[in-house]
């Protein structure tokens, strides 16, 4: 039977008087890659963030493997073997990308000679570019440093905020194609924010639907590309 890795529990939270979330349940099972798509301001970042304990939950729970994690601080939930690649990506400008690198192994206690080779091997193209300063990367080369700094942490739960984010679509591809091979090769469990649906229903197992802090649906994606109101709404209605 699959083993439930992440529980989110009728979660809510928000900025002062903003309702971000209003109560959102999903699960992400051990091995799985689960994606949660939505409109912009849908409340998609605020829950991967929220999952790592900022902003706190104002109700609700999130679970890990079982253990209530809501009211840890969110170093604690990176130990415990969190990882999260934000939107915007955030790594740091001036210092190389091996430098990037080694700082995600760590800020999680993991060894960076341990973790650098897996890395390197899902994108070699930060191996190239080791020396390079990440502010002078190009846009899929700072994601994939993104990436691969989460990587680093050696995480059991990997959160993905839209990592297709401003790319060309040839390297939107490869990025999805790293997710896909780490899941089936290593097992790695991923829940993944996109706004785009089509990229992200072909590459999860199932999916949910985030509309302004609720879910509205959710089904496995190929159940969910089918469906004609998230063709109209999120495909532009020609897939
Ligand atoms: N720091 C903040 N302070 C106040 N309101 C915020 C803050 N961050 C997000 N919000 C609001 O919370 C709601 C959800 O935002 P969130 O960034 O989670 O959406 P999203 O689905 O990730 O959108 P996008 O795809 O545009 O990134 C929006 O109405 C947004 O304006």
């Amino acid at each position: 039977m699959a083993q439930t890795m992440l529980e989110v529990d009728n979660l809510a939270t928000g900025y002062g008087a903003v309702q971000a979330l209003k109560g959102v349940s999903l699960h992400v099972d051990k091995g799985e890659i689960v994606t949660l798509i939505g409109a912009n301001g849908a409340g998609k970042s605020t829950l991967l963030m929220s999952i790592c304990g900022e902003p706190r939950a104002r109700a609700g729970r999130v679970l890990l493997d079982g253990e209530d994690i809501t009211a840890r601080p969110t170093h604690e939930i990176m130990r415990g073997g969190v990882a999260q690649s934000p939107e915007g990506r955030r790594i740091f400008p001036r210092m190389s990308v091996l430098e990037n690198l080694v700082m995600g192994a760590q800020a999680a206690g993991q060894d960076p000679a341990t973790q650098l080779p897996r890395v390197y091997d899902l994108f070699p193209r930060l191996k190239e570019r080791q020396a390079q300063r990440g502010g002078t990367l190009s846009g899929g080369e700072q994601q994939m440093l993104a990436i691969g700094r989460a990587l680093m942490s050696r995480p059991r739960l990997l959160l993905l905020d839209e990592p297709s984010l401003g790319l060309a679509p040839l390297i939107s591809r490869q990025i999805f194609a790293a997710i896909r091979a780490l899941n089936e090769s290593e097992g790695l469990t991923v829940l993944l924010v996109e706004q785009n649906a089509n990229q992200a229903l072909r590459l999860a197992h199932r999916g949910y639907v985030l509309v302004t802090g609720r879910i509205t649906m959710s089904g496995s994606g190929a159940e969910l590309l089918a469906r004609p109101e998230i063709r109209d709404a999120y495909l532009g209605g020609s897939h």
